[in-house]
């Protein structure tokens, strides 16, 4: 009973959904509620390969505030393509970047990390693309990630030359253990979804999207005879503390971050592989 008045708040989309966006208007990050299950699910669409920006990231986290609010059932985070689920933190972002803005761009991915991690409801990443470095970030930030076949995933920070932050190194470490993440960190691997799979990295492979949504959907049966309270208080404990070393640091962090971006030569780093990128493709 509970769960229908507080969906009732969602404006209706089509038969059995709702959609939402913080603006009224479908921008960068879609929502849409299932009526039956009141599993949400957060479609990521910034062509053409979901980088992270600001503005996206800022709609991101307005989407999970009103999740929490609205006593969401469960996430399945997802790409508008099938390409890419996400390439991580737009370069521009870091490249040749105003102060002011990059204040509010790093702040906003804290925030949303924040969010994502410890957030109440079961979460699942639904990958159905390529998800490099802050893309691999989002997919490690839920609690279950199904990925679709013949794509790649990882921290690929120190091919870049730029250093991961503790929170991004956090969140692998949790997933894949300290001697598997610290050989994939130093040399910036990146993980084909069959190796990925074979580490723990991803709990599931699929076939296609329609197949990683659907076995995404599955995860939240786990818990039909789990109390949510239960569910939800556990959770937490076992992310406390990894959430609380970027909640006390915040301000360190930030400072860290724009120290390690204006420095020359990561400057320089970023310039030449903003120009490689848009030499080389992959499929
Ligand atoms: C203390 C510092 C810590 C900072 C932490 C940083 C974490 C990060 O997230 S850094 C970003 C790392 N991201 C990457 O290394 C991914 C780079 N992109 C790719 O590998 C590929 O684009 C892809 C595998 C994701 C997709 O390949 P696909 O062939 O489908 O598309 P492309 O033709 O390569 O790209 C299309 C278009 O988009 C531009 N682009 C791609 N990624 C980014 C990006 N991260 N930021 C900005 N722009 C990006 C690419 O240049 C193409 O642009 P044009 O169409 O103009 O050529």
């Amino acid at each position: 009973m509970f769960l229908r008045s507080a969906l009732s708040l969602w404006p209706l989309a089509r038969n059995g959904t709702r959609s939402y966006s913080s603006t009224g208007v479908t921008k960068l990050v879609a929502v849409t509620v299932d009526d039956q299950t009141g599993i949400a699910t957060v479609n990521l669409q910034r062509p053409p390969v979901n980088s992270l920006n600001l503005e996206l990231l800022t709609e991101l986290s307005s989407s999970l505030t009103d999740l929490e609010k609205n006593k969401s059932r469960g996430i399945i985070l997802k790409s508008y393509s099938d390409a890419v689920f996400s390439a991580g933190i737009d370069i521009l972002e870091m490249y040749k970047c105003e102060e002011e803005r990059v204040t509010l761009f790093w702040s906003a991915l804290q925030e949303v990390w924040i969010k994502l991690y410890g957030h109440f409801a079961p979460t699942v990443a639904c990958i159905n693309g390529h998800a490099p470095a802050g893309g691999c970030l989002l997919a490690l930030s839920c609690e279950y990630r199904v990925m679709v076949k013949e794509k790649t995933i990882g921290l690929n920070e120190t091919k870049l030359g730029i250093v991961a932050p503790q929170w991004f190194i956090a969140s692998l470490v949790n997933i894949i253990g300290q001697r598997q993440s610290e050989v994939a960190l130093t040399t910036g691997k990146m993980f084909t979804t069959e190796e990925a799979l074979r580490i723990g990295l991803v709990d599931e492979m699929a076939e296609n999207t329609e197949d990683a949504f659907s076995k995404s959907l599955e995860f939240f049966k786990k818990f039909k005879n789990i109390s949510p309270f239960a569910r939800a208080q556990t959770k937490a404990f076992i992310r406390e503390s990894t959430i609380q070393a970027l909640v006390k640091n915040r301000e360190k962090d930030l400072k860290m971050f724009i120290n390690e971006i204006r420095k020359e030569n990561v400057q320089k780093g970023l310039g030449q592989y903003l120009e490689s990128l848009k030499k080389r493709k992959v499929s």
